[in-house]
């Protein structure tokens, strides 16, 4: 056993679970009335009811001494302070710095960050500004129209996703697209449809390092010079965001158009950074400003709410419940918007790049579930697909129900119709049918009795599936950043309860380091393959096919 697994409290978690699996929700609903009013807290424009959940107040009771015990606040506090709290990587973890709107300074190695982040910003305006007059033209004096941005992971995931999601606030003329992957065909499929003369690309790379991204700026470059540009031009439509100058600038890019990164921001928490640029092009700076400040608004929140207001605080530990209590192994995000579709797949690189550790403290190998596999997508969609393994399967999935309440420029009749959608998957979930009234519904239906036992078995649906269901007033700016940065606290609120590093990502780390090892072996199609039998048979029949 561990410290954490041998607590007391962590054994009354385990006894609790027990007791609440012997229970069902549609019970606690029945003999309260006022279970929705008492499991339900709103903060930053987010309305959480998480009354459809496998909790008692003694649950919850037990849940907030694990967080005190787990020291969650100090360590918090830690974090907003600048301690080394990335420790194996030996960096501050300051991402809250970037959306600090306090006027207080933060430290790191006794040093403000303060002054240069609000000459980021002001940078990020101007050139925001300057985009969107057409003041700032390419070489041959045509405005700047599209803007192609290149990077991956929290390099591309962020800008992407949140563009995507404020498609209502876009800024009318010009277009930002996005390019990720290595794979040449999406860059050459993006490239194909624009003129050069009127594109800018932004390079996004905290590393300059970066395999994909690098080969797509090469490739964006070609493009260019191929097409008329020379490599003088090449500052004129070629802008970097990076911590490494001079790697940027060997590339061509001048000094000017470098947007400055920190250690102290983690891939994954950077778009309040510069990496935030191509938002700011999609939205215009004050819808931008929004964002951050919506952010803002949830760090205070967390920082100051008590643990049973706090919706970082609440969320992480109903994940923890499940996923230590009832062997619960994923949780699905369900956005019911279109614009908010790609949330799932945010949140997965933030939670499954952060949490998915092994190691508690310096050296102690885990007894106990981690970070749980994020997956989902937007609804109804998925009503008609995946839900049934969530309705009638045998795995336990906690989900997270997403609706803005408002919608622009949309019929009413749609959007009703999706809000009926998300409250019925909810109360579905909780309450199930039962076999006694799936063997009603079949009366006079025509079945013989043992056809009519038979249906009403398949048709009978366990409920108590646990689901949050999270109302916005509607999906503007303020509310995604409050959201986003809810969703950053909850992490950080379970890898702290867990004792893992929230900051490093070594796995991903040598996937890269293998991957240039294996390029390295395919480029050099004479060099000796030394590998194992399976890697060099692959890299052997990668070879013939390409000869
Ligand atoms: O911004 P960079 O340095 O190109 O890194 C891109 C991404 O790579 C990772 O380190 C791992 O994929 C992410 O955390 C990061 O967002």
């Amino acid at each position: 056993m561990t410290a954490l697994t041998d607590t007391p409290t962590w054994q009354t978690l385990a006894s609790l679970a027990e007791d609440v699996k012997q229970q069902h929700m549609r019970d606690w609903f029945a003999s309260d009335t006022s279970r929705a009013s008492k499991y339900q807290q709103t903060a930053c424009g987010i309305e959480l009811d998480f009354s459809k959940n496998l909790i008692t107040d003694d649950v919850l009771k037990a849940l907030f001494a694990l967080a005190d015990e787990s020291q969650v606040s100090q360590k918090r506090d830690a974090m907003f302070k600048g301690d080394i709290i990335n420790h194996t990587e030996k960096r501050a973890v300051l991402h809250t710095a970037l959306r600090n709107f306090s006027g207080e300074p933060v430290y790191v190695d006794g040093q403000d960050v303060m002054p240069e982040v609000l000459a980021c910003q002001d940078k990020i305006k101007n050139f925001v500004a300057s985009i969107h007059s057409g003041e700032r033209k390419g070489y041959t004096g045509k405005a700047l129209k599209q803007i192609v941005s290149i990077g991956i992971g929290g390099s591309f995931l962020g800008p992407k996703i949140m563009s995507e999601a404020l498609k209502p606030y876009w800024f009318d003329g010009v277009k930002v697209h996005f390019v990720a992957n290595v794979d040449g065909c999406h860059i050459q499929d993006v490239l194909a449809s624009l003129d050069h003369e009127e594109t800018l690309v932004v390079m996004s790379s905290k590393s300059f390092t970066t395999q994909e991204t690098l080969q797509n700026t090469l490739t964006a470059k070609d493009w260019f010079l191929n097409a008329g540009g020379t490599q003088q031009d090449i500052a004129k439509h070629f802008i970097a965001v990076s911590s490494n100058i001079k790697a940027a600038t060997d590339f061509g890019m001048a000094e000017d158009n470098i947007f400055p990164m920190w250690d102290w921001v983690g891939g994954r928490y950077s778009l309040w950074s510069a990496i935030g640029l191509p938002i700011a092009l999609t939205l215009g700076y004050d819808n931008y400003r929004q964002l951050l400040e919506g952010a803002f608004e949830m760090d205070e929140h967390f920082k100051a709410a008590p643990a049973e207001q706090n919706l970082p605080m609440l969320t992480a530990l109903l994940g923890v419940w499940y996923i230590n209590f009832f062997g619960a192994q994923s949780h699905v995000l369900l956005p019911y918007y279109h614009y908010l579709r790609g949330f799932p797949a945010y949140v997965q690189q933030l939670d499954m790049e952060s949490n998915g550790k092994n190691i508690s403290g310096d050296t102690t190998a885990v007894d106990y579930a981690t970070g749980p596999i994020i997956w989902g997508s937007e609804g109804t969609n998925g009503q008609h697909s995946f839900h049934q393994l969530i309705h009638q399967g045998t795995l336990l999935i906690p989900a997270d129900f997403m609706l803005p309440l408002n919608v622009p420029k949309q019929d009413n009749t749609h959007h009703a119709m999706l809000a009926s959608n998300c409250f019925g998957q909810t109360q579905a979930l909780m309450q199930g049918k039962t076999f006694d009234e799936c063997y009603a519904d079949l009366e006079g239906k025509g079945l013989d009795e043992a056809e009519r036992v038979k249906l009403a078995t398949h048709k009978t649906m366990p409920g108590n599936k646990p689901s949050n269901t999270l109302l916005f007033e509607q999906m503007d700016p303020k509310t995604l950043g409050s959201l986003v940065a809810m969703y950053e606290h909850k992490v950080f609120v379970q890898g702290a309860i867990w004792g893992v590093n929230s900051f490093d990502q070594w796995g991903v780390e040598l996937g890269k380091e293998l991957g240039n090892q294996v390029l390295d072996k395919i480029v050099n199609t004479d060099a000796a393959l030394s590998f194992d039998s399976s890697t060099n048979a692959l890299i052997a029949r990668f070879r013939q096919a390409n000869s």
